[in-house]
């Protein structure tokens, strides 16, 4: 797939956010702070990153957790994945929870999740009076068992 323009806005110090390696699917945005911040146990903040976006109709941005953060510290994102709209002109922010025992800090220009760019089709709806028969038909929620 060709490589997408999108237009940015960095109003922090740090770098725009970036690929890691040359196969990464993400890339990692960092904390736009003027002073770190605690996370009590379970306690979630909303992080500015400095990041205004002008993303092309057609495409979102997921905002996803970092593995690492999650493993090593239990920081998420709450909303997972987080959506940024085509259409969003406003900041891009993270919402980080800790769901560690123990308090973590976040400090600025901590990478605290990554970007992904995704195409999103739009749907028509319509609406029937039946749908067709299928082989799952209405079972789910483990309806195929455990293994
Ligand atoms: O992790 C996130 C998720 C969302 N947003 C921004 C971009 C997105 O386009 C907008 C709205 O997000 P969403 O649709 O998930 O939230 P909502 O609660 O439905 O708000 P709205 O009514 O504004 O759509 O908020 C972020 O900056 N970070
Ligand atoms: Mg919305």
């Amino acid at each position: 797939m060709a490589n997408m323009q999108v237009g940015i806005k960095n109003t922090s110090k740090h770098p725009l956010p970036a690929y890691a390696t040359t196969g990464a699917s993400g890339l990692d945005i960092r904390a736009n702070i003027a002073e770190s911040i605690t996370l009590k146990s379970l306690e979630r903040v909303l992080v500015p990153t400095g990041l205004f976006l002008e993303i092309p109709d057609g495409w979102e941005i997921q905002i996803r957790p970092r593995s690492g953060l999650a493993a090593k510290q239990g920081l998420t994102c709450l909303n997972t994945p987080g959506t940024i709209d085509s259409d969003y002109r406003g900041e891009i922010k993270v919402i980080l929870v800790n769901l560690s025992n123990e308090p973590q800090t976040i400090n600025d220009g901590d990478r605290i999740a990554q970007m992904v760019l995704q195409e999103v089709g739009k749907l028509e709806w319509v609406s029937q009076d039946e749908l067709s028969a299928s082989e799952r038909g209405a079972g789910g929620f483990g309806h195929t068992g455990k293994q």
